[in-house]
């Protein structure tokens, strides 16, 4: 870009920073990863997530087609300038396929910044807020004894925190609920599976679920749990009533959110602390949420909220209004995605906790990265960037494999919230 001089974009020369080229890596190992690879003149590459759930191919089209063909020649160290343009420029703004395509490339951007300033992602956002990213695994099991023996094993395992999801008594599946327990992994075939739901066998059984947990853990073990979007803010009410005694970290998606003033009511109503946001893509998702404090943890994420970029923003809006941070961390966000989070996570002062479903090994050989599970605790790493690696040769290997989540029907046939 005329005019630029080393200094005004960052570390390197600005002919060092030019991006060069760009790519998407889809893979499958074990479950589809959607990568962005941004290169710089200077050799220096990053990384960004891509991965969007059973719609991962729309993210691919709208970075080969629209975003890609604009980076080129571009300085990779002018962030801020980039995202502008990628979310103003779109004119279709918003969405999850647009902020997931700009999550990547913000991404990538932070990594390659980072890596050319020699430091770790968490030193350029601010530096270390706290040494360790307190986090949760999945706990499930098929019925009480069952999930209550997966508890025991994560406690086990280590886990300060611990979310507990079970099969409910008259269903044939229930959310979170994983044939193998380690891995949950919800989009299972190429086209939605159908599963039946109950709302009110599911409320009359939680509470019993809770007090059997507490009963055999105490009180020192945080335990969480996902309402996965299936209850009317009334349901969502009754359930944080009756989950109070159970001294709950969080009830999560406890009513679809896209009326922001349905939480009103559920807050009404209970103490129970509540998280809300995997879904949402901008601040403007969940201003309503924050400002009015309707939640107690914003549950965006790096890779669907816009990357660094906008979910730093989001977090300092939740700061003004005692609101944490609890970002989403399931097996379809890749570890690109868990490594920016932790130095994110490291950085940000209204931390609340990471959701951490460990990915399979497989996943790992093909995403080297340099955080570690401690104690309860994720630490991020001291590389230059935000710690994580792609191994294309091993990820050519496990090429895209179409899946898609499921769809939930009510008893009487209603299509419901998955
Ligand atoms: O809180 C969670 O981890 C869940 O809501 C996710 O497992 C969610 O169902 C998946 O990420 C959807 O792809
Ligand atoms: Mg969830």
């Amino acid at each position: 870009m005329a005019g630029e001089t080393a200094g005004q974009g960052g570390a390197g020369s600005a002919n060092d920073r030019q991006i060069t080229g760009a790519k998407v890596i889809v893979c499958s190992p074990g479950r589809n990863f959607v990568t962005l690879k941004i290169e710089t003149k200077s050799g220096v590459t990053g990384l960004g997530d891509a991965t969007l759930n059973g719609r991962e191919l729309a993210v691919v089209a709208y970075l080969e087609e629209h975003v890609i063909p604009n980076l080129i020649g571009r300085d990779a160290g002018r962030i801020e300038d980039i995202w502008q343009f990628l979310y103003r420029g779109a004119y279709w703004r918003r969405g999850p396929v647009t902020m997931s395509a700009i999550a990547a490339v913000d991404t990538a951007l932070w990594d390659i910044k980072a890596k050319m300033a020699g430091m770790p992602l968490v030193d350029l956002l601010g530096g270390r807020s706290r040494e360790g990213v307190l986090v949760y695994g999945h706990a499930n099991g098929k019925d009480i004894e069952g999930t209550l023996d997966e508890v025991l094993r994560y406690k086990e395992m280590g886990y300060r925190a611990i979310r507990a999801q079970s099969g409910v008594p008259g269903l044939e599946k229930a959310y979170g609920v994983s044939k193998d327990r380690m891995f949950y992994e919800p989009a299972g075939s190429e086209l939605p599976d159908t599963e039946s739901w109950d709302t009110r066998a599911y409320l009359n059984f939680l509470p019993k679920l809770f007090d059997r947990l507490r009963d055999k853990l105490g009180f020192e073990i945080a335990l969480l749990h996902d309402g996965h979007h299936r209850m009317t803010p009334q349901e969502a009410a009754r359930l944080g009533k009756s989950l109070e005694p159970y001294d709950l970290f969080w009830l999560e998606d406890a009513t679809p959110a896209e009326n922001q003033e349905a939480f009103r009511l559920i807050r009404q109503h209970t103490t129970t602390p509540l998280a809300v946001g995997e879904v949402f893509n901008t601040v403007h998702d969940c201003r309503e949420l924050i400002q009015n404090q309707l939640i107690d943890y914003i549950r965006t994420t790096v890779v669907h909220a816009g990357g660094i970029t906008h979910l730093r923003r989001i977090a300092h809006l939740a700061e003004l209004y005692q609101v944490r941070t609890g970002s989403h961390g399931a097996t379809d966000l890749s570890p690109v995605c868990m490594g920016a989070a932790l130095h994110f996570d490291t950085w940000v002062p209204n931390f609340g906790i990471q959701e951490y479903m460990r990915h399979t090994d497989l996943t790992d050989e093909v995403f080297p990265h340099d955080y570690r599970f401690e104690d309860g605790y994720l630490i991020a790493g001291l590389t230059p960037g935000h710690g994580v690696t792609i191994d294309e040769d091993l990820a050519a290997k496990h090429p895209y494999d179409p899946k898609q989540l499921p769809v939930a029907r009510l008893r009487d046939g209603t299509l419901w919230n998955w």
